[in-house]
């Protein structure tokens, strides 16, 4: 086929798109409206999950399920705003792997507040500045995030949802030629991470790394100094335009952060796979046995412990603990509620939400 006949089908179906989208968007109107009526929560995670099910299901085309969850969810969130425009606080700077987390879920359309700590995250969204805020929560080479899980205890904010991220670097600078480079930034974790690629490239040449205190801050000063580079995320090159000359330069392709999604009185339905995150605050941990005969009840249910993570009491000088718990399974399923009754007062649901990880 000719370019002009292909262009011209391309705008066809273009024209097809827009009217059918528009279409889908008054209904997710009226449903907009019968929410409010019933006063209940417009984000819904595990309907927009079963959706992306279905169409991978139904899929015969060229899409991989990465391009239709990243097409669908854009759609979803511009729903959404369409719904209620909703205010998101995410832990910054912009171009941060947090801004990517939530743009992936909250899309290029939301409001978004930028804010420099976790600790203002978690506080955003408790005063109702922010309707949902987006936090790491573990990263699967680092560890958990302390500080994450201990305001997850403090404060009453629940888990709307998880979402996962692989953290893909990338090697950006306005410069044509390698050798005209004279100094990276980037963060010295990221620096770590990505040490067989700066071997391999700049192992003999004269390079000053240079750590700064984010990855964009990196590209942001690699916009300024053309005979510099930066390793930084894939937002961070496209928000300061500096192009990327070298994709995924990570040693490793398995490393994963995971974020959660908190929101204030958020309640997810079932779906077919859910997890449910919890603080337990048993008594008297210093004795033997106290934390297997809790963890025995979910084994004696068969229910699959995804994550325990002790953290300090921090009672005077003692070494005491508490836990996050997490699980496989929705706190209104049965042998769950039963745990949750056993152990009433000692445990605390953050929530339970369409499983990812
Ligand atoms: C339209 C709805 O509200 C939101 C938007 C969705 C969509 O665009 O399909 C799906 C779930 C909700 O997050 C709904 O609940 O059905």
């Amino acid at each position: 086929m000719e370019l002009q006949e292909l262009r011209k089908r391309i705008d066809s179906i273009d024209d097809q798109l827009l009217e059918l989208l528009s279409e889908r968007m008054t209904y997710v109107k009226q449903v907009g409206e019968l929410k409010r009526s019933q006063q209940t929560i417009i984000y819904r995670p595990e309907r927009e999950k079963q959706i992306l099910d279905r169409l991978d299901r139904q899929n015969k085309g060229l899409l991989s399920r990465n391009a239709i969850d990243a097409i669908f969810l854009e759609i979803f969130a511009v729903a959404r705003n369409l719904e209620l425009p909703e205010r998101i606080a995410y832990l910054g700077p912009e171009g941060s792997f947090t801004h990517q987390a939530a743009e992936s879920r909250f899309g290029g359309m939301s409001e978004y507040l930028v804010l420099p700590t976790i600790h203002s995250i978690f506080e955003s969204v408790e005063t109702e500045r922010a309707r949902f805020g987006v936090v790491p929560i573990e990263n699967n080479q680092e560890g958990v995030v302390g500080e994450t899980v201990d305001l997850l205890r403090e404060k009453e904010l629940h888990i709307a949802a998880e979402l996962l991220l692989p953290i893909h670097f990338a090697f950006v600078s306005q410069s044509d030629s390698l050798s005209q480079i004279r100094r990276i930034y980037s963060k010295d974790i990221a620096f770590r991470q990505c040490s067989k690629f700066l071997r391999e490239y700049f192992e003999d040449q004269n390079i000053e790394l240079i750590p700064v205190e984010s990855t964009s801050k990196a590209a942001k000063l690699a916009f300024q100094e053309p005979d510099s580079a930066a390793i930084c995320s894939h937002i961070a090159a496209r928000l300061y335009a500096v192009p990327v000359l070298f994709d995924n330069i990570n040693d490793s392709d398995q490393n994963r952060t995971r974020f959660l999604i908190i929101s204030k009185n958020f309640q997810n339905q079932k779906s077919h796979s859910d997890k449910t995150t919890l603080i337990a605050n048993l008594p008297n941990t210093h004795r033997p046995g106290v934390l297997f005969d809790f963890l025995k009840d979910f084994y004696d249910r068969g229910i699959n412990l995804t994550k325990i993570e002790s953290r300090p009491l921090r009672q005077g000088s003692s070494f005491r603990y508490w836990f996050l718990v997490e699980f496989e399974g929705h706190y209104e399923d049965v042998p769950v509620k039963e745990i949750l009754d056993k152990h009433g007062n000692n445990l605390k649901v953050l929530g339970s939400y369409v499983r990812i990880s």
